[in-house]
């Protein structure tokens, strides 16, 4: 059990771009994917694929995606990761921080602010802002905390909070913040989740037989669904359709923001865009919950791209519902998640 005067917060994003220059989004595609978790080639090949060929063909359109929805006060993700900062320190009265797995402000800066603040610091609270379990987005992020914790050889304990893809707190800010969407005309719902290789699910499972080789495994009870990405996202739609009243005819996953060439979770949002209006699906609702901040994926990827694919397909409304963003409900989930942690006896 740590008091609050014991104990620092930090919240740990993703990160973006430090701004639209194209070689300020070369460094960054560059820190992103040469993480092993991200691309999980053998490391030479990853930095012929990544430097040669992946970062240079990419970066310039990158670039314009992330000049088409930059804020002025800074990339969205950063922006409202701030805000959700503010909010949470608001709230919680104990100093908070964010940190961003690539880019900035560097994790470590986030520890040594907190320590600025406060010298007798006894309890850092990591929360990485994934609500599931993937390789590519929890896992790296909680490594990287743990890694520059165990360098710096900080004398504060760290305690960081597991995925909360099924935890009520979460589903339940997540079906409110949709509830006022679901007032407007619509004949679908769809959550996009953001999509991973099916490799990925494969080589996370831990128990090397279950994921995408048992029939139906995202339901077969397993110790794989601990760290299965597709499991998770599958509870979340689930509890957050039962939460809403959804029927089942209603609602449907997907998977977006595919790159390269090898097979990702299926379906893929893109194509689903296209056929759903001809399925007579035409006025459509898109949640995004694998993102808790709105961000380029979002933003330009469903609510310009995936907007555009639709009505062009011969939808009608497409309307993309916000991330938690800063929603008070996510704020008191936070909380609660951080109390909860504070309260845990340690030995
Ligand atoms: C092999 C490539 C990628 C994997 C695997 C991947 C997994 C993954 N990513 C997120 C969350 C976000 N990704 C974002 C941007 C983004 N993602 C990739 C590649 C992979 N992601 C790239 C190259 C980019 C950069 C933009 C681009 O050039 O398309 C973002 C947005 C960041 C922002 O600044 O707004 C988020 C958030 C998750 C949750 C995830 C695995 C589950
Ligand atoms: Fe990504
Ligand atoms: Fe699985």
């Amino acid at each position: 059990m740590v008091s609050k005067s014991e104990v620092g917060i930090i919240l740990m994003n993703l990160g973006s771009p430090d701004s639209t220059a194209v070689p300020d989004v070369k460094r960054y595609l560059l820190e992103f994917l040469m993480d092993k978790r991200v691309i999980d080639y053998p490391w030479l090949f990853r930095k012929i694929l990544i430097e040669g060929i992946i970062v240079p063909r990419r970066a310039e359109k990158s670039a314009e995606a992330y000049a088409s929805i930059w804020w002025e006060d800074g990339s969205p993700l950063v922006v409202l990761t701030k805000q959700l900062q503010a909010a949470v320190q608001h709230d919680m009265d104990v100093p908070v921080e964010i940190a961003m797995r690539y880019g900035n402000p560097h994790p470590q800066v986030a520890f040594d602010n907190l320590l600025k603040k406060n010298p007798q610091l006894k309890e850092v609270i990591v929360l990485p802002l994934y609500p599931h379990y993937a390789m590519s987005s929890y896992e790296t992020a909680a490594e990287y905390a743990k890694e520059i914790y165990k360098k710096k050889k900080y004398k504060f304990r760290l305690s960081i909070i597991p995925p909360f893809y099924d935890e009520t707190a979460y589903i339940d800010a997540v079906a409110e913040s949709m509830r006022p969407f679901l007032q407007q005309q619509h004949d679908y719902v769809l959550f996009s989740y953001h999509g991973v290789p099916e490799r990925h699910i494969r080589k996370g499972d831990i128990t090397g037989q279950h994921c995408m080789k048992v029939t139906d495994c995202c339901h077969v009870k397993s110790p794989a669904h601990g760290y299965c990405y597709r499991h998770q996202v599958t509870i979340t739609a689930e509890l957050v359709a039962a939460k809403l009243g959804l029927p089942r005819e209603k609602w449907g996953i997907s998977f977006q923001s595919r790159l390269g060439r090898e097979e990702w979770l299926k379906p893929y949002t893109a194509g689903l865009l296209e056929t759903l209006p001809k399925e007579g699906k035409k006025k459509l609702l898109v949640v995004c919950p694998a993102f808790v901040s709105d961000c380029l994926e979002t933003l330009e990827e469903i609510a310009v791209e995936g907007k555009h694919t639709f009505l062009s397909n011969g939808g009608d409304s497409f309307t993309m519902i916000p991330c938690l963003n800063v929603h008070p409900m996510w704020v008191k989930a936070i909380v609660q998640y951080c109390q909860q942690i504070m309260q845990t006896e340690t030995v």
